[in-house]
């Protein structure tokens, strides 16, 4: 069997978060956002390496932040990343070893993602090619025009709000990037590559823990979550 890698895009703005320390180095507990991350990619076993992609100015601060939470052993690579998440993505499938059978994409900004959570999503792509962590929606959800206006209230039994980690064989997310890039298609999300190849994706019922730190409240849910956990 070849080696299951994980490409953690963190090279984001957090345009959203609104601090003039971008999110995913803001202090979360006890370490930063990013940490957290990594340290459950490096606890899940089914995990061969990991590479990060971050800001181009950022890859001497993030290998130096590396080096200092020593418990890090899986880290092959820190890449820069582009303009948007895809791009991002594309430069860190593109830093991975030719021996990678399967490629784990999890945002750099979901810090309460658990080794479990993490091992069987892994064990559905073997089944599948490609799955992702996702949750029902709670909420009713409205498809509005320009003005506001409701056209739409679609059922929300068909509705789930995907996560990542999102997984899949190298060969199709390589494919499935490209085709992007060749066509143009931009999308917020890796399945949607894959879905647009019409390939199946299969979803996996995780938690509404695994938050991503998007706007300010993020943080105060994600300590509280992560306090929690430590009682
Ligand atoms: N050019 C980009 C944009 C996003 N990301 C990463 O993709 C994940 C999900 O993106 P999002 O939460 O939208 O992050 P930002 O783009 O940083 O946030 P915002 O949209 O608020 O600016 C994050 O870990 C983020 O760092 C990335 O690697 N490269
Ligand atoms: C990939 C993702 O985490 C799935 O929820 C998300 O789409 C990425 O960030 P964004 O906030 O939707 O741009």
């Amino acid at each position: 069997m070849g080696k299951v890698i994980a490409i953690v895009p963190a090279a984001g703005s957090g345009s959203r978060m609104g601090s003039t320390v971008k999110k995913q180095y803001l202090q979360l507990v006890d370490k930063p956002v990013i940490m957290h991350t990594l340290a459950a990619l490096e606890q899940c076993p089914e995990i061969d390496g990991i590479v990060i992609v971050v800001g181009p100015g950022e890859v001497a601060l993030c290998q130096e932040m590396i080096d200092q939470g020593n418990a890090l052993s899986k880290i092959m690579a820190v890449v820069p990343g582009g303009d948007h998440r895809q791009t991002s993505v594309y430069n860190g499938l593109c830093a991975l070893p030719q021996d990678t059978e399967l490629v784990l994409i999890h945002d750099g900004a979901r810090p309460l993602i658990r080794p479990e959570e993490i091992a069987e999503v892994i064990r559905v792509t073997r089944e599948i090619g490609a799955a992702a962590l996702a949750v029902p929606l709670k909420d009713t959800i409205k498809v509005v025009d320009e003005r506001g206006i409701v056209m739409a209230t679609p059922r929300r039994e068909t509705l789930w709000a995907v996560q990542t980690p999102q997984v899949f064989r190298f060969s199709l997310i390589m494919q499935a990037h490209r085709r992007a890039l060749d066509t143009g298609m931009l999308a917020t999300d890796d399945c949607a590559l894959i879905e647009a190849l019409g390939s199946p994706v299969q979803l996996v019922a995780g938690s509404y823990e695994n938050l991503k730190i998007t706007t300010p409240e993020d943080l105060v849910l994600a300590e509280a979550f992560i306090k929690r956990r430590k009682n």
